[in-house]
């Protein structure tokens, strides 16, 4: 069974749990649920904007514990002033130790768009992201067949968040796309193995077809990166590690962003 099987097993069963706590129609009695969501698309693929998408991370299966201090507003805070053009809160607890209460928390401070980073598997997680404030959804191709991408991401653009379609190679890419996604993310880790490498990245880039923006994830450690990338016609850089492993990670930001 890969890290991936496991998680989406217990997110199965989590997601069942939530379901008896809260019901759909409480979710979207919340106040947050009628918030008119940022585009992503637009903040990220500007080109006055730097494309940074700064993830709050505390832990996650490759690292174990990254960053047990953080608070999260202070984050949100300072990522937004850094000039990152979007957020990525990762809302998963039993894998990488984050809430619905992280996203509620950075969504109090920052205007910037917010991505729900998580394993989405059902369509109430759709509609609890726009009930926190949540912008935009990630949708992993590897957890999800074909029509559930589909599916999904016109439950997520019938609530006006745009949806960012998470990729390793070209056989997710072509099966997964679809009209209701604005963004595809390729992801340079390799889950199986852990390993990061940006040539993921450059190798799928002229497949992804040009109206979506093209995101690179993971492994994103330094300026050079962001460079080399840039001229494969990526607008999005998803960076998380590289931020949250440092002792004040919106510091960590405004350096970063500082050099572009
Ligand atoms: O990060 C992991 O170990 C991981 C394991 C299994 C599934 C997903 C995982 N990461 C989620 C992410 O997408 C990253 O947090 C994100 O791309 C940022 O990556 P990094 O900058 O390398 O922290």
């Amino acid at each position: 069974m890969t890290i991936l099987d496991k998680i989406v097993a217990h997110k199965k069963i989590e997601v069942a749990a939530r379901k008896e706590i809260l019901t759909v129609a409480d979710l979207q009695s919340r106040p947050l649920f009628d918030k008119e969501p940022v585009s992503a698309k637009a903040w990220i693929g500007s080109p006055t904007k730097s494309g940074i998408i700064a993830e709050f991370k505390r832990q996650s299966p490759s690292k174990g514990l990254i960053n047990g201090t953080a608070k999260v507003s202070d984050v949100a805070e300072g990522y937004f002033k850094a000039g990152a053009s979007a957020m990525s809160v990762l809302t998963d607890q039993e894998f990488f130790g984050g809430t619905v209460d992280d996203l509620l928390a950075a969504r109090s401070v920052s205007p910037v768009p917010i991505i729900r980073k998580d394993f989405i598997v059902d369509e109430y997680q759709i509609i609890e992201a726009k009930s926190i404030g949540a912008d935009f959804i990630l949708l992993i191709a590897a957890c999800l067949t074909p029509k559930e991408s589909k599916q999904y991401a016109a439950v997520a653009r019938n609530l006006g968040m745009q949806v960012l379609l998470e990729v390793h190679n070209e056989e997710e890419l072509n099966a997964h796309v679809d009209p209701c996604m604005d963004l595809i993310g390729v992801n340079n880790r390799n889950l199986k193995t852990f390993e990061v490498s940006i040539e993921t990245s450059k190798a799928l880039a002229e497949k992804i077809p040009n109206e979506f923006v093209k995101v690179s994830e993971s492994g994103i450690s330094n300026i050079e990166n962001i460079k080399e990338l840039k001229t494969y016609g990526y607008k999005g850089f998803l960076i998380g590690e590289n931020f949250m492993k440092t002792e004040n990670p919106a510091q960590a930001a405004i350096d970063f962003i500082g050099q572009l």
